[in-house]
């Protein structure tokens, strides 16, 4: 008996259920890593449910900004009497403790757990930790990162803080630094003994530890509503020439000595360690916003009736319809592609940063292009397909009752924060056009050195399109996409000075990079699917040939340029589509089960469980303050006199 199916439930999302295909609990364990995670997830889930502190007095999105961030600070508080849940040696369940207490108000303190505490971690010596991680870690400290200034985000080599030793700027935008934290690292450029030695980060308390007041020479505030994170205080900081001692330079890497001399790193990128830390954490979890959209898109599907098919015949589920399958079932395809490619991305993360740790930086480069073109690709889909999916929900999709709005505004902030996707791109762009000049290129971009590449794809049938085939059919985009903006850019060259050559190729240079990052996510979707167990294989392997044959006939020019593929491989290919989303709509209520989504995360009417949306909608209306009153007091003081004048001149 399928466990999600119970007493009470709208019939039609019962209907569906009774059709699974595959043990959703099966699917359920692969999909979040093991029993282990999941156990993780249901103590965290219990816990909560237990604590009604830690949950949300009124749907959030019915509060105020004042609202939203009394509400945030008194989780936290919350929290604090809760510290068997933070633990440092069980990050999974800390982490979804932490994400299923706040959802995506994005609490007044993400900052500090996700890059000051990883920051100090990484780039403090081992005094500078002895000292100041303690205080961090009981929450005496509370700090964020503060790097991006009002004037400069992106390019960090012009950042007007600068760290003079003994020797006026606005810091912008970063989470927490308006009103709550009490220190921040802040990334300046660190001159010395008369010489700039680029960006560099330092740790440095900005409000009295008893009073919480800003500090002299210091002045902060809230930078104002924003699309959404408003639960968050991002602020600014003016510095006006504030004074900090020379050992608040995190001296990891890089010191200062007390003449002033200046000790190099082994390599100066190490101090942009944070960024390449959330940019890896974020792409499994910005994949997991996506599985809330398409969940439920998917479970209102089944439930909203509109329209005959045939006159007469009743009116039939939204999800019948081809074009409603196509608005969702790709982006369902995509939330398992992008899952796992940010699943994988966070193990080679760690191992890269242990690497790190002793010094070996061989990996360095490899991780940079990686992680900044896995979160500049996902993050961009992910908005896309949660805007779909809003749209496949109507009207009522346009609600903050369906919970998408809030999905969409937090979503698309991932395309901004922690890099720019578009400069992040040219980054990976960058790695490549190294890779193409290096005689022997390893690892992600050996394919660029395959110089006995098939001139066709032998694709025949979809049903018989073997990995290896797929995967050599992408290797060929790709390299060609990579190498043509390679060829542009050496011929540019030769004719204008550099940098205006990578500024005449740089739309190129996105397209291969583009297409370097969908080749890494194909080949480790495939290899994902194939150690899964077996009865789960038919299941995912259509959700891998639709999110496969989609991305291909989407982007036909680059397959049949050349003659590479014919026009009839890709209608096979779309016929490919065709069927994978027949076979998923049978299933398509119990894939988005699996993802095993708590309620509390969701957040939605539209979505929850039982799919008795109707009466829900009705019961999320009584929380508008507007339905106090019968009649608002506003008709009163400026309508009803108009109307009576008016009246009594008739
Ligand atoms: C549990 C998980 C939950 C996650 C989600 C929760 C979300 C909750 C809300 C979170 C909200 C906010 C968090 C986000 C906070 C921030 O936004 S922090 C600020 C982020 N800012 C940026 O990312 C700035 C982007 N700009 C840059 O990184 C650099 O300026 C840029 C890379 C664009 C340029 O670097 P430059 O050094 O100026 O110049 P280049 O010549 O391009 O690079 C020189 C060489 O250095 C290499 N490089 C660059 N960056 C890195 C890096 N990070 N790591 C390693 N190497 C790097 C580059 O490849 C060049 O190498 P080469 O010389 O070619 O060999
Ligand atoms: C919700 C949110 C939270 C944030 N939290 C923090 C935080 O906690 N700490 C922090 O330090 N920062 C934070 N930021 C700031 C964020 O990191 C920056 O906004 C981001 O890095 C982009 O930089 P920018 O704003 O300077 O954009 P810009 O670089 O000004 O981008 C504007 C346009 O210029 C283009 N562009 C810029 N440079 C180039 C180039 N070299 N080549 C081609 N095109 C280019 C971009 O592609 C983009 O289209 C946050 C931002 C947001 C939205």
């Amino acid at each position: 008996m399928n466990s999600y199916i119970k007493e009470g439930d709208n019939p039609d999302i019962t209907e569906e259920r009774k059709k699974a295909s595959f043990n959703v609990d099966a699917l359920t364990t692969f999909y979040h890593g093991g029993d282990k995670q999941l156990q993780n997830r249901r103590e965290v889930e219990k816990y909560i449910e237990d604590h009604k502190e830690l949950q949300d007095t009124r749907p959030t999105p019915f509060m105020s900004r004042d609202e939203l961030i009394d509400n945030s600070l008194r989780k936290i508080a919350g929290m604090a009497k809760f510290n068997e849940m933070i633990d440092m040696n069980n990050i999974d369940r800390t982490t979804y403790f932490l994400q299923l207490v706040h959802v995506r108000d994005s609490m007044a303190f993400s900052l500090h757990y996700l890059m000051f505490l990883p920051v100090l971690n990484s780039q403090a010596s081992p005094d500078q930790l002895s000292e100041w991680l303690p205080k961090s870690l009981s929450g005496t400290i509370i700090g964020t990162y503060a790097q991006t200034e009002m004037g400069h985000g992106t390019n960090l080599s012009k950042l007007e803080t600068t760290a003079t030793y003994d020797p006026k700027t606005s810091k912008w935008w970063p989470g927490s630094l308006g009103k709550f934290c009490n220190h921040a690292i802040i990334v300046a450029n660190l001159w010395t003994n008369g010489v700039c030695e680029g960006p560099h980060p330092f740790f440095v308390q900005i409000r009295n530890l008893e009073t919480h007041e800003s500090l002299p020479n210091i002045k902060l505030g809230d930078i104002g509503p924003k699309l959404s994170l408003n639960g968050s205080d991002n602020g600014y900081l003016v510095f006006d020439h504030f004074r900090i001692p020379r050992n608040n330079m995190l001296m990891r890497y890089s010191k200062v000595l007390p003449d002033g001399t200046y000790v190099k790193p082994p390599n100066a990128k190490l101090a942009y360690g944070g960024m390449v830390f959330v940019r890896s954490m974020m792409v499994k979890d910005i994949a997991n916003h996506l599985a809330n959209a398409v969940t439920i898109a998917t479970r209102y599907s089944c439930v909203r009736r509109q329209g005959e098919m045939k006159i007469g015949a009743g009116e039939v589920k939204i999800l019948d319809y081809q074009t409603q399958q196509y608005r969702i079932f790709p982006f369902m395809s995509k939330v398992f592609a992008f899952r796992f490619a940010g699943q994988q991305l966070q193990e080679i993360y760690k191992e890269i940063s242990k690497e790190l740790k002793m010094g070996k930086l061989s990996q360095l480069a490899d991780i940079h292009a990686l992680s900044s073109g896995l979160k500049a690709l996902v993050t961009f889909e992910v908005q896309q397909g949660i805007e779909q999916c809003r749209l496949a929900c109507g009207g009522h999709g346009f609600s903050h009752a369906s919970g998408i709005p809030e999905l969409a505004a937090f979503s698309c902030g991932s395309c901004t924060y922690e890099g720019d996707n578009i400069v992040l791109l040219l980054q990976v762009a960058k790695f490549l056009m190294s890779n193409c000049t290096n005689s022997v290129s390893s690892g992600v971009c050996a394919y660029l050195q395959e110089k006995n590449s098939s001139k066709s794809s032998d694709l025949t049938t979809h049903q018989q399109y073997s990995d290896k085939q797929i995967i050599q059919d992408f290797e060929h985009v790709a390299r060609k996409s990579v190498l043509r903006a390679f060829d542009k850019l050496r011929l540019t060259s030769q004719t204008c000075q550099k940098h205006e050559a990578w500024n005449r190729c740089s739309v190129e240079l996105c397209k291969a990079a583009r297409w370097h990052v969908r080749l890494y996510i194909v080949r480790n979707f495939l290899a994902t699917i194939a150690i899964a167990q077996d009865e789960l294989k038919p299941v995912l392997r259509a959700l891998a040939q639709l999110f496969i044959f989609d991305l291909q006939v989407s982007n036909k020019g680059d397959f049949l340029e050349n003659g590479y593929m014919k026009i009839q491989q890709i209608e096979e290919l779309k016929e490919g589509v065709w069927q994978a989303m027949s076979t998923i709509r049978n299933d398509a209520v119990s894939i988005v089960d699996a993802f095993a989504i708590h309620e509390f995360e969701l957040k939605s009417v539209l979505g929850r469980r039982d799919g008795n949306v109707y009466p829900g909608l009705f019961e999320w209306a009584k929380h508008s303050q507007l339905n106090k009153n019968d009649v608002h007091p506003a008709f009163d003081k400026y309508l009803a006199p108009i109307i009576t004048k008016i009246r009594s001149r008739m």
